[in-house]
C-alpha cells in the first residue's frame, strides 16, 4: 500500500515537472505567469543588495550619512544602492522604479544590464531613463521576439502607427509628428514588406492621404490600392508625381503663410490639409539610369525628393522609403537624401557596410545588433532614430488579405486632394461569388 502512495507520488511530480517544462517552451507567458513571475520577484528582492554591490552599482555615503550611520545608528557604513521605488509584474516581465543616489547615472545601469540579467536569470534587462534621477528595470522573462504579441491596447491613433513588437515588451511605433520622415532598409526575404504591410494596415485606419510609389509595376502595393491617393507604377509616373508633391507642399506653405502660422497643426482644423504619407517601395529603382532622358527623369526625382525631405514637414508630408541599400552607389543625391531619413530600420542585411549605411549617422553602437539577426528571424530589426536611442524590435505576421481587407473597409477616409486625383489606382472590383450549379434538376411544385 505504501508502495502505491509512494508510486503515485512520484508520478505526480513527474507529471508535474513535465507540465512546467512543456509550458516553458510552448505557452512561456503562462509559465511566466505561474512560475517565472514568483520566482524572479522572489530573486530579485532576496538578491537586490548584493547584486548591486557586487555589480559596482553602489556609491559612497555622503559624510553626513557616514557619520550619522557611526554615531547614531552605530553600525558599520554601507555603500549606498539606488533605492526601490516600485516594483510591478507584467504579463511578460518585471518592471522596477529605481530613485539613483547621486553620482549613478542611468549609463551606468545600462552598461551592467548584461550583468543584472544573468544575476536574476531573465531574459533581458532595459534600462529606461524616465525622469532626472530616475530610471526603470525592465526585465523579460522570455524571448519575447520569437513569437510575437503585440500589446493590448496599441491601435492607431493621431499620427501614431503601432507597427511592431520591441524586445522590451512595448509596441514600437511610427510617430510622424516626432519622426517625420524614415528609412527602412534590408536584404532579400529580411522582411521589409511585412514592415510595409503593417504600416500600411496602421496608416489606413488614419485620416490621411496614402501615396505609393512601386516602380516593380506596383506588383507590392498596387493590391492595396482601395486606399491609396496616388500611386505611381513606373519611373516616369514616378517623376511627375514627385512633381505634384512639390507643387502640394509649396500650395501649402502659402496657406500657412496667409493665416501667419509656421506649422500645418497650427491651423484651424477647417482649414487643415490632411497630412500626406509617401511611401516608397525600393528606392533604388528611382535612382537607375540606362540613358540621357533617364538621367533627367532621375535628377528630377531625386531633387524633388530632397526638397521633400527638408521642407515638408511643417506642411504634412512625410516620406517612408523602402531598399534594400542605399548609400553613395545610387550616385548623386543618394546620402544627401539619406541624412534628412532621420528615422531608421534596419533588416538583416548581407554585409556590415549595409547596416553602416543605415545606422551609423544615427546609433553606431547598433550596427552589430544588425549583423547579427538570423535568417531565420523575418521580420526583425534594429530600429533607431536621430535621437542615438536603438532597439531590437519585429514586426508582428499580418497576412496581405488582413492588410486589403483595412484598406476596403477604410477607403472612405481618403481626404479630398484635387492635385493627386489623375495619380489615384484603379480599384479593381472583387469578382462576385457565383453560387455553384445544382447537381440534380430543380424540384417544381
Ligand atoms: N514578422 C514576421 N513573422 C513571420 N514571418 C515573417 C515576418 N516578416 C516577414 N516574414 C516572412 O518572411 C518572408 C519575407 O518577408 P518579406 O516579403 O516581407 O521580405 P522582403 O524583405 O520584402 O523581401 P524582398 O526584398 O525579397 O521582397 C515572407 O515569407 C514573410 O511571410
Amino acid at each position: 500500500m505504501a508502495d502505491l502512495a509512494v508510486w503515485f507520488e512520484a508520478s505526480g511530480a513527474i507529471a508535474g515537472a513535465g507540465g512546467v517544462t512543456y509550458a516553458k517552451y510552448k505557452a512561456p507567458r503562462l509559465y511566466w505567469a505561474a512560475v517565472g513571475l514568483p520566482m524572479t520577484w522572489g530573486r530579485f528582492a532576496f538578491s537586490y543588495r548584493n547584486t548591486m554591490d557586487v555589480c559596482g552599482l553602489t556609491v559612497q555615503p555622503s559624510g553626513l550619512r557616514a557619520f550619522m550611520s557611526r554615531r547614531v545608528a552605530r553600525h558599520e557604513v554601507r555603500p549606498v544602492a539606488p533605492k526601490i521605488r516600485r516594483v510591478r509584474g507584467t504579463s511578460t516581465g518585471l518592471r522596477v522604479t529605481l530613485r539613483l543616489p547621486a553620482g549613478l547615472e542611468p549609463a551606468d545601469l545600462a552598461a551592467a544590464s548584461e550583468r543584472l540579467r544573468h544575476a536574476w536569470g531573465v531574459h533581458s534587462v532595459h534600462v529606461i531613463a524616465k525622469k532626472p534621477g530616475y530610471v526603470e528595470l525592465r526585465m523579460t522573462g522570455h524571448d519575447l521576439l520569437h513569437r510575437v504579441q503585440m500589446p493590448k491596447k496599441t491601435a492607431p491613433l493621431d499620427l501614431v502607427v503601432p507597427v511592431a513588437l520591441r524586445d522590451d515588451g512595448t509596441a514600437y511605433v511610427r510617430d510622424y509628428r516626432e519622426i517625420p520622415h524614415a528609412l527602412t532598409l534590408g536584404a532579400n526575404q529580411s522582411g521589409k514588406s511585412m514592415y510595409q504591410r503593417n504600416l500600411i494596415k496602421g496608416l489606413a485606419q488614419l485620416p490621411v492621404a496614402l501615396v505609393g510609389m512601386d516602380c516593380k509595376r506596383g506588383v507590392e502595393q498596387s493590391r492595396y490600392a482601395p486606399r491609396l491617393s496616388a500611386l505611381a507604377t513606373n519611373p516616369d509616373d514616378a517623376a511627375s508625381l514627385v512633381d505634384v508633391l512639390v507643387a502640394e507642399m509649396e500650395d501649402r506653405f502659402d496657406l500657412l503663410a496667409k493665416h501667419g502660422v509656421s506649422d500645418l497643426w497650427e491651423l484651424p482644423e477647417e482649414l487643415r490639409p490632411a497630412p500626406v504619407v509617401v511611401l516608397v517601395d525600393e528606392i533604388a529603382e528611382l535612382f537607375l539610369t540606362s540613358s540621357k532622358k533617364d538621367e533627367e527623369r532621375r535628377e528630377r526625382i531625386v531633387t524633388g525628393l530632397i526638397r521633400l525631405a527638408q521642407l515638408s514637414r511643417a506642411v504634412g508630408i512625410y516620406l517612408e522609403i523602402c531598399g534594400q541599400r542605399f548609400g553613395s552607389e545610387l550616385g548623386k543625391g543618394a546620402t544627401m537624401l539619406r541624412a534628412q531619413l532621420t528615422g531608421r530600420v534596419v533588416h538583416r542585411v548581407n554585409d556590415k557596410q549595409t547596416a553602416e549605411m543605415g545606422l551609423n549617422d544615427v546609433a553606431p553602437e547598433s550596427v552589430p545588433a544588425a549583423c547579427t539577426i538570423p535568417a531565420d528571424r523575418p521580420g526583425q530589426a534594429v530600429a533607431a532614430d536621430a535621437s542615438g536611442g536603438w532597439g531590437r524590435i519585429r514586426t508582428p505576421y499580418t497576412s496581405v488579405d488582413e492588410t486589403v481587407a483595412a484598406c476596403r473597409e477604410f477607403a472612405h477616409l481618403i481626404p479630398d486632394l484635387p492635385a493627386l486625383a489623375p495619380f489615384r489606382p484603379a480599384v479593381s472590383v472583387p469578382a462576385p461569388t457565383i453560387p455553384p450549379m445544382p447537381t440534380t434538376a430543380p424540384a417544381f411544385p
